[in-house]
């Protein structure tokens, strides 16, 4: 019943012999695994629908392979590749109830009325679509017939699952109800999915592992809180995460293993000797330049660090949102407690070693979080 799914060195170009091609999808390779929940992710044209499509059928691969257990399947006819897919225009047909449309997915599989009933209704209350079954497309909303284009793909038996956005016009409460109850889904029965999307709450809730896609390009696929940890470069770190990470350009200074990071003559975070690890240290000793990320929530504001000024205090009901200037900038910090201070007022801002991300000047990462802080004595003398 569940596969695993290979899409090895998979390109789009759309309108290949025309002056000017676009090229959406560009050597996309991953592997999923039987029972593996995985997302695309991306913003708006970074080529995960072409991807979607073409693993479904509706878009030729330009170059490349699709395989779904040991079945090499993109140049198979979309009925034939045992995929199925939920749309995120729906695609129901109007003359038929939301019943009638869910139950047509299943005319292939030859199932008994009994039976047919039986898978539907099990679907139909899966999704909160009970209500609704006997009304037609026209007469229910976007959100109930996204639903119910979910329903059509759920209740068939394939060996791929593939959701483009399938969440996308429900509202944030039932979304989150549904979420819990599609991975629930999807986990019991042991179903293989791909699942596009834009919103990584959707993604980080719903996925085993992400795929991060930018300008058709494959950026890291990783779970989602390997993607926090190690983002491989410096556009999965800004994309991934709420309220983005803070970034600077900056010049690091190794002396006396004192590693300051410094711009436009003024240190921003300095790390006393020992505090950084010699590796890291090697990584970036004599580079006129790295780019450092801090998250938001990494950042300590008190009586040290380098010196900043509030702009702005938010306090939005479970955590402070403060947005800062200090010498590199503008910093943003969260912090879990009510924090009060003033637009205008001094503070200090700081970001313990182990929590720094940094990237070369390109954007490629060179060390993150706990590798950054030195190793405890005890496993200096274990190594
Ligand atoms: N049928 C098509 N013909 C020509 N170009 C296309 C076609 N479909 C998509 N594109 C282009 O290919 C690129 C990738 O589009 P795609 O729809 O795969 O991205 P996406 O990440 O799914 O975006 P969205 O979230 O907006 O749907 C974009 O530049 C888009 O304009």
């Amino acid at each position: 019943m569940t596969a695993s799914v290979v899409l090895d060195s998979v390109n789009k170009i759309y309108g290949a012999r025309n002056p000017r091609p676009i090229y959406a999808v560009r050597d996309f390779s991953i592997e999923i695994a039987p029972g593996e929940i995985v997302a695309l992710l991306g913003s708006s044209g970074c080529g995960k629908t072409s991807t979607l499509r073409m693993i479904a059928g509706f878009e030729e691969v330009t170059k490349g392979e699709i395989r779904i257990g040991d079945r090499r399947i993109d140049a198979l006819a979309p009925a034939q590749r045992r995929v199925a897919m939920a749309f995120e225009g729906y695609s129901l047909y109007p003359p038929l109830t939301l019943r009638e449309n869910i139950a047509f997915a299943l005319k292939a599989e030859k199932l008994d009325n009994a039976e047919t009933a039986r898978r539907v209704e099990e679907i139909a209350r899966l999704l909160e679509l009970g209500p609704y079954l006997d009304r037609y497309p026209s007469t229910v909303s976007a959100g109930q017939q996204q639903r119910a284009s979910l329903g059509r793909a759920l209740v068939r038996k394939a060996e791929l699952y593939l959701l483009d956005e399938p969440m996308g016009q429900l509202e944030p409460q039932l979304r989150a109800v549904l979420r819990g109850r599609l991975k629930r889904y999807l986990r019991e029965h042991g179903l293989t999915a791909i699942l596009v999307t834009h919103d990584q709450t959707e993604a980080n809730a719903l996925a085993d592992r992400i795929a991060v896609m930018e300008g058709g390009v494959l950026q890291q696929f990783a779970s989602p809180a390997e993607l926090k940890r190690a983002p491989a470069n410096l556009f999965v770190g800004t994309f991934i995460g709420e309220p983005p990470m803070n970034v600077y350009r900056v010049k690091p200074t190794v002396a006396d293993g004192r590693l300051s990071l410094s711009a436009a003559g003024a240190e921003l975070f300095g790390y006393a000797p020992g505090t950084v690890s010699d590796a890291v240290l090697d990584r970036v000793r004599g580079r006129e330049e790295v780019i450092v990320g801090v998250r938001p929530a990494d950042v300590r504001v008190g009586a040290s660090g380098a010196p900043a000024e509030v702009v702005s205090n938010q306090w939005i009901g479970d955590q402070t949102h403060l947005e800062s200037t200090f010498p590199g900038g503008v910093i943003v910090a969260t912090i879990q407690d009510r924090f009060r201070a003033k637009a205008g007022e001094r503070i200090h801002v700081d970001v313990p070693a182990d929590r720094l991300h940094v990237f070369s000047s390109e954007g490629s990462a060179l060390s993150h979080g706990r590798e950054l802080a030195a190793p405890r004595p005890a496993e200096r003398v274990a190594a």
